[in-house]
């Protein structure tokens, strides 16, 4: 199978690379891609430490997908990076989200490996949220418009 075996329930997905305005310029577009891990009815929501605009403030764990990663690829290798444990992509939340003017926010479920407990080391603070505490922390701007998708999805089991 390949690695986007998860359900696609959005259109393409990281819709990185260059972007023409009408008056000639070309921008990059840099891919971001944040894991709504989901246990047990509830997600995992991280409290950011940097940069200080951001500090404080809760996001979905993930980060830049790099040149030659797929979203899936670059949401494994970050959630290692940032929670120490192994995560499998199920399905792509409908939305892409644009962060500023230069990057753009997908969204995707994901479940624990057996056995993995997430240790934050780049977070000072994790919770796990139910579909009705998704309101209680103060998210990032563009996470916000995935809080509906994903409490449907919590409702829905969360896709494991
Ligand atoms: N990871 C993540 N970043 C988000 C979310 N929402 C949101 O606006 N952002 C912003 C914050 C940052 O400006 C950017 C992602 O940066 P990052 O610092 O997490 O990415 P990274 O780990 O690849 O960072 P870097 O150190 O390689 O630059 O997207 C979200 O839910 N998850």
């Amino acid at each position: 199978m390949s690695r986007r075996e998860g359900v696609d329930l959005g259109g393409e997905l990281g819709r990185a690379g260059e972007v023409h305005a009408a008056n000639g310029s070309v921008r990059t577009m840099v891919a971001v891609v944040g894991a709504a891990i989901v246990r047990d009815g509830r997600v995992l929501a991280a409290r950011r430490t940097a940069p200080p605009e951001a500090a404080g403030r809760w996001e979905l764990p993930g980060g830049k997908v790099e040149p030659g990663e797929s979203a899936d690829e670059a949401l494994v290798r970050e959630i290692r990076e940032e929670l120490g444990c192994d995560v499998e992509v199920t399905a792509w939340l409908p939305g892409e989200v644009p962060i500023g003017d230069r990057h753009v926010l997908s969204v995707a479920l994901a479940l624990l490996a057996a056995g993995e407990d997430p240790e934050p080391r780049e977070h000072d603070e994790i919770r796990w949220l139910t579909a009705a505490e998704l309101g209680d922390v103060d998210w990032l701007e563009p996470d916000r418009p995935f809080l509906p998708h994903l409490r449907d999805a919590l409702a829905d089991g969360g896709g494991g």
